[in-house]
């Protein structure tokens, strides 16, 4: 039989059990800057594990047949290409589009910060006890490990903006939680590529005058609006206070702190993405109604949210999502969750919005949803 075509319960079991090996390899050759390396000025030149580990000066004691087995275990995960010489002397990597959207573009993103953020020591620290979220979720595994809600966490810890530009040894990694820096960092590097698709297919944005971007992090989604629109006079980005502090300021934008939970600055229209997911059902009705009156009549509420298949199936998209619902159940909010559209709809309907369109899907992780007031 084609090992392609094995499918045994014991091979099954086997990849499970061991699964973990995955992320915590992409999280080694992120933090050994082997993306980088790879990928230089656009060129994706195949290179043996010890080119990479001599262009990275890493020191006399790197061992290349180690990063040479991360490197073939990410190949089987489709993040590297592997090229063996023809005699079978030696092994090459280069970078798949996975591995590409790991490599920091010409703006400073990647998706490797998002990767890194998932695996903090704090984060790490809370994973053996999902059980606990089953048997008492009365507080989030995170808050059982630290006492603490995530992102009051985040907010307590000093900026590491040396780490965040790499300019520490490889040791200093994840032993200072330089959560909120590195969130807004993993958020405008999943953001961004998303938005410039999102943009190019949705027209929801035309008329607006004034626009509030609701948990707006860095206020990069909220830029990217607003060079598209020029109809948005005011833009306003809404977060809690300690992140607003340590946004970037950008021109024609008023950054305002507050909780979504008390109330939402007025606007014509109100954009919040990747919010929902970290909260209750009761929250979520109160995080509408306070959107509800925020607006005027007529005004829209533009939802986007990874939505939960109706059926778990096997498929990449209801995976990443579902593997996403219990990183929120663990992390964030024990009873936080992703929704189906039919119960997200539910929750705006009960507000007292109506619904405006039929779904927008971007890109089989977000969907968009509109409301009207
Ligand atoms: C998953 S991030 C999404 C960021 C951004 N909307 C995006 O899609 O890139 C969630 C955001 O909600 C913010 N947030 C969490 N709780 C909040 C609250 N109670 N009030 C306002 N913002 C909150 C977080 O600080 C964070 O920036």
């Amino acid at each position: 039989m084609e090992r392609s075509q094995i499918n045994s319960p014991i091979l099954a079991i086997m990849e499970l059990a061991n699964l973990v090996s995955v992320p915590m390899s992409l999280n080694a050759v992120i933090k050994l800057k082997v993306l980088d390396t790879i990928w230089q000025d656009g060129f994706n030149n195949p290179l043996s594990a010890a080119e990479i580990l001599s262009a990275v000066a890493v020191g006399p004691h790197a061992d290349a047949e180690n990063l040479q087995r991360i490197l073939r275990l990410l190949t089987s995960y489709g993040v590297f290409n592997e090229h063996i010489a023809g005699d079978g002397s030696g092994r090459r990597y280069s970078l798949t589009e996975v591995g590409k959207a790991l490599a920091t573009d010409e703006n400073g993103l990647s998706y490797a910060p998002y990767v890194l953020q998932h695996h903090q020591d704090a984060i790490m620290l809370a994973w053996p006890l999902v059980h606990e979220a089953v048997l008492d979720p009365s507080s989030e595994p995170f808050v059982k490990v630290h006492g603490e809600l995530a992102y009051s966490y985040y907010g307590k810890y000093p900026e590491m903006n040396l780490l965040m530009h790499g300019e520490l040894p490889y040791s200093y990694y994840g032993k200072y939680p330089e959560m909120n820096l590195l969130m807004q960092k993993a958020m405008s590097g999943v953001s961004v590529p998303f938005m410039k698709a999102f943009l190019d297919g949705y027209d929801g944005f035309q008329g607006v005058e004034t626009l509030v971007d609701v948990g707006g992090n860095s206020g990069e989604c909220l830029r990217m609006i607003m060079s598209k629109y020029q109809s948005i006079k005011k833009g306003v980005k809404f977060d809690l206070p300690e992140v607003v502090e340590k946004a970037p300021k950008i021109p024609g934008i008023e950054h305002v702190g507050g909780d979504v939970l008390k109330s939402v600055p007025p606007g014509d229209a109100i954009f919040m993405k990747w919010i929902l997911v970290a909260c209750t059902d009761d929250e979520c009705k109160q995080i509408f109604k306070n959107c509800f009156d925020a607006l005027p009549p007529g005004g829209k509420l533009i939802v986007c949210d990874p939505l939960l298949p109706d059926r778990a199936d096997d498929n990449r998209s209801s995976r990443a999502i579902l593997e996403a619902d219990i990183y929120i159940m663990t992390m964030y909010r024990t009873k936080g969750k992703h929704r189906t559209e039919t119960e997200c709809r539910e929750l705006g309907l009960a507000a007292g919005f109506h619904n405006l369109k039929p779904k927008f899907n971007v890109d089989h992780y977000f969907t968009v949803l509109e409301f009207q007031k």
